[in-house]
């Protein structure tokens, strides 16, 4: 079988709410696929229990639709689902560059993006890019009107995904639908400070660029001890600190040598206030590959 490693990607990046998102070194799906009268999709590892099998309602049986690439599909999840980690995205990414082999459709990875989308609109009501992008092109990406813009950046991060779900339709239910201002002045200025922090791989820059007065107040009600473990990762360190994506997963952006300490952090604090979590020493990585 043709086997795709896709990796888990955390979108918004505070500032950048359905715009930015960053491939992460680790964890990662695998997503195997062989040509086949129709789809059937075979779901192994971290939540595949809570994950639809039927093609119609799994983001990778969205994409071989799209792609009219009919397929037997077997995906390892690495990235448990409901995760804010991208987890839906990993598969669906993971699934058009596999299905784009298979049957030699010729399409390059800025192509593929808005046909993974089509896995996003399915799990969450809408055809975000964000994290579709960076699965695919690797790096830090800005996903506009006009198309994606990527950055080769490898900054580190530390990522920790608390034992709660919070699913991505719920999520984008509590997103404000009016802003301030100089609430919306406040996010460009951060957006171009945290974009030029990822051009110069400084985790200063970056973290500066994380804070988001908009989005992530509604977004961080759903995440038990989310003030604390953000607080307990500045003081051990953290240059920022968001959620990730749509939570429960909480980013910190650091240098390597703090990363390990805030980890610990991170961990700490979700279990003060009695929830359980793991903690991913990750830093920005590139997209699917092929193997
Ligand atoms: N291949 C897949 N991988 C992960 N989740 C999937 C997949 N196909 C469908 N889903 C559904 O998508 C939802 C998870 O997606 P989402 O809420 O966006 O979480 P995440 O932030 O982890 O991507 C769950 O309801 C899950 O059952
Ligand atoms: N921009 C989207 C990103 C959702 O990411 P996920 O990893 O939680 O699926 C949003 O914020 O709704």
């Amino acid at each position: 079988m043709l086997t795709v490693r896709a990796p888990a990607t955390s979108a918004n990046l505070g500032s950048g709410f359905d715009v930015f998102g960053t491939a992460l070194e680790r964890p990662a799906d695998v997503v195997r696929v062989e040509r086949a009268e129709e789809t059937t999709i075979e779901m192994s590892g971290a939540g595949s229990e809570f994950i639809p099998e039927d093609p119609e309602k799994n983001t990778a049986g969205a994409v071989a639709e799209a792609l009219d690439a009919p397929a037997r599909i077997k995906i390892d999840k690495g990235v448990r689902p409901a995760s804010g980690l991208g987890s839906s995205a990993a598969s669906a990414a993971g699934a058009a560059l596999a299905l784009n082999e298979l049957y030699d459709r010729g399409l390059s990875r800025s192509e593929l993006v808005p046909i993974a989308a089509e896995g996003e609109a399915l799990v969450s009501g809408e055809a975000h890019e964000d994290n579709v992008a960076p699965a695919l092109l690797g790096g830090f990406t800005i996903a506009a009107e006009d198309g994606v813009t990527c950055v080769d950046a490898s900054l580190p991060l530390v990522v920790c995904l608390p034992d709660i779900v919070v699913s991505t339709r719920d999520a984008r239910r509590v997103v404000p639908d009016t802003a301030a201002v100089e609430d919306v002045v406040d996010t460009v200025g951060r957006a171009a400070t945290l974009t030029v922090g990822m051009h110069r791989d400084d985790p200063e820059l970056v973290g500066q660029g994380m804070e988001d007065r908009i989005v992530t107040p509604a977004r961080a009600e759903l995440i038990d001890g989310y003030d604390r473990v953000r607080e307990a990762a500045l003081e051990a360190g953290a240059t920022g600190v968001t959620v990730s994506g749509a939570g429960p997963g909480v980013i910190a952006a650091c240098y390597e040598s703090d990363r390990r300490e805030i980890a610990g952090a991170m961990l700490d604090a979700f279990d003060d206030v009695g929830v359980e979590s793991r903690a991913y020493q990750t830093r920005i990585g590139g997209g699917a590959t092929i193997h």
